[in-house]
């Protein structure tokens, strides 16, 4: 069988349960997404499914062969297996293509064809304290693609960078996994990474896998307010206020995003009354803050011009 499979991973440190018997199959999923609060153990688990932790019992097998953990073998981590960290360092007082010749296992042709797919050509005879933290990304991505990876471990490779670093690093990851063919695993905490990218996602909380699926399933069909925070704003909505939205045989209050919503200055069927208590421009839409008698709902809108303490009406979208 190729492809990942983990089977109850447990780690503990001390008395503190680090992972707790985590399993997952990652065959079926090219481009999976592990989010989760600071602490809840992303990292530690990327780490041993790189071999570069211990778990304390638990496999983890890849195309068919057990990762060693770092206790069990003299040279930790995977050859097929790359990982880049967010803590990563490029050897000091060396040229970029020094560091990449040591890593080197291509041909001169392929050399070049990565080098350029991670657009650092042009770096490659600058010293390595002469980059900006973008072009360091790349540099370490295309070190870890010249050893003919097979899985790509990524954890928080946008932290540190601004917008536009951001975007061209995430074009040059998304044109690598195409043209490579290469599975990935991202690490994250921010929905604007994990939203538009991830075929499938796994939740993690205090060490364990609290929900999985795919990213719509998990943004529309949070398990709890835990998952529905991590993916974005959300909205904790009465059912007795469902009900006037025209929402029956409800059990239980609904977590709805902002986007579930719809304002208007005209009444319609189903619609409710409210009243704006803010509004925000977000660039292509905007955010405001609706009052519906005790309670308040942020819904996202195109409606121009909404001023606070303006009468409108909010139905479902
Ligand atoms: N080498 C270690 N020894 C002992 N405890 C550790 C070690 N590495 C991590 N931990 C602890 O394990 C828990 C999970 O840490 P981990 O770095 O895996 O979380 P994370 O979800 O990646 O967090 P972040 O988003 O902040 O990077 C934390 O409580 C951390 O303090």
């Amino acid at each position: 069988m190729s492809g990942l499979k983990l089977s109850k991973i447990s780690k503990k440190s001390g008395q503190q349960h680090i992972l707790r018997s985590i399993s997952f199959d990652q065959q079926h999923y090219k481009r999976m997404v592990i989010a989760g609060e600071t602490g809840s153990g992303k990292s530690t688990l990327l780490k041993v499914i790189a071999g570069l932790a211990q778990a304390d019992s638990g496999v983890v097998v890849f195309n068919n062969e057990v990762i060693k953990g770092p206790l069990e073998t003299l040279v930790p981590g995977h050859a097929k297996i790359a990982y880049l960290s967010q803590l990563f360092e490029l050897p000091k007082f060396l040229r970029v293509e020094q560091v990449l010749e040591y890593a080197n296992l291509q041909s001169e042709k392929e050399a070049n064809r990565l080098f350029k797919l991670c657009e650092i050509q042009h770096l490659l005879s600058r010293k390595t304290d002469e980059l900006s933290g973008g072009e360091r990304q790349r540099i370490a991505l295309a070190r870890q693609l010249l050893s003919n990876p097979e899985l790509l471990l990524l954890d928080e490779p946008y932290s540190n960078l601004d917008i536009i670093h951001k975007n061209s690093l995430r074009k040059v990851i998304d044109k690598v996994l195409e043209s490579t063919g290469i599975a990935c695993i991202l690490v994250s905490h921010d929905p604007l990474d994990i939203l538009p990218w991830a075929e499938h996602v796994m939740i993690m909380r205090k060490g364990k896998i609290v929900q999985e699926g795919a990213v719509q399933h998990i943004y529309h069909e949070p398990a709890d307010e835990y998952v529905a925070a991590l993916m974005g704003k959300y909205n904790v909505v009465p059912k007795t206020f469902l009900k006037q939205l025209g929402k029956q045989k409800l059990k239980t209050n609904e977590l709805l995003r902002p986007g579930s919503f719809k304002v208007s200055r005209r009444s319609s069927a189903n619609a409710v009354e409210a009243y704006i208590e803010s509004v925000s421009f977000c660039g292509s839409y905007f955010e405001v803050s609706v009052a519906v008698k005790k309670d308040s709902l942020t819904i996202y809108t195109s409606v121009q011009d909404l001023r606070s303490g303006e009468r409108v009406f909010v139905s479902l979208n």
